[in-house]
């Protein structure tokens, strides 16, 4: 049995990686893993037990219940579910019961896109591929303003910028796992790109990592 294919996307809030993770899964039949969902699941059910202060051991309880399949992207996108998964993100405990389940996910047969902030650097180091997706601030709390409003939500264009930064931050400077790309992923700057022409160089870059890799290790 050939080893699982395994794609993995980093980069900052709305810089475009979920948008790419979907096309790339689609378009080389592999199931896709947005994991700031299970960050934002496990916040969601935090939020709504009413507690004022995140809880370690009610976080990672959280995390064991949690059914991979039943992640409801449309109710996670609420912004103050962004702000609270980014708070718990922090929690070295919390990282690992999820790390877990995202590896196990990834590693099923036929392989997988995992999309999210430490994918290449944590999640699955040995994956085929490793794209680092990010676009300017300004743009990226455009499109997010965008996406928001095209939601229904009545969202501020630099309240937007100032979250994201914020949240970029955070990710960034955290001591477990902190956003940064993998030492062997591509960059891929989205600021001046479209969607298609994203896919394309992804695409690109991919299957040109895959064929080396091929050549290196025949089946
Ligand atoms: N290249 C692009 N050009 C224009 N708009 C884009 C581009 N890529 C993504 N978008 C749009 O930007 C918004 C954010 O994209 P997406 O949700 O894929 O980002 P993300 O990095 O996965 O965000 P998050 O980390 O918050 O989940 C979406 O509305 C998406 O349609
Ligand atoms: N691999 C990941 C994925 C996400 N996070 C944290 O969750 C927050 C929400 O993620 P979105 O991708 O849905 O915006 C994000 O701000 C991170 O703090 C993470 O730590 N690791």
């Amino acid at each position: 049995m050939s080893k699982p294919l395994i794609i993995a996307i980093d980069g900052p809030a709305a810089s475009g990686k979920g948008t790419l993770a979907r096309r790339l899964a689609a378009h080389y039949g592999l199931r896709h893993l947005d994991t700031g969902l299970t960050y934002r699941a496990v916040a969601a059910e935090l939020l709504a037990s009413g507690e004022d202060e995140p809880d370690v051991a009610a976080a990672v309880a959280a995390a064991s219940r949690l059914d991979l399949a039943a992640m409801e992207r449309d109710r996670l996108a609420a912004h103050d579910i962004g702000e609270a998964a980014s708070k718990i993100a922090v929690m070295g405990e919390l990282r690992r019961a999820l790390v877990e389940r995202q590896r196990q996910f990834a590693a099923e047969p036929p392989g997988a896109v995992l999309d999210g902030r430490d994918i290449g650097t944590v999640v699955c180091p040995d994956a085929a591929a490793k794209l680092f997706v990010t676009a300017k601030p300004e743009e990226r709390a455009r499109r997010r303003t965008e996406e928001l409003r095209g939601r229904g939500q009545d969202v501020d264009y630099e309240a937007v910028l100032e979250d994201l930064k914020r949240r970029d931050a955070r990710d960034m400077q955290r001591a477990d796992s902190p956003l940064r790309p993998a030492d062997d992923a591509h960059l891929i700057d989205t600021s001046a790109m479209t969607i298609e022409a994203a896919f394309r160089a992804a695409v690109a870059i991919i299957d040109r990592a895959v064929s080396a890799r091929s050549e290196a290790c025949p089946s």
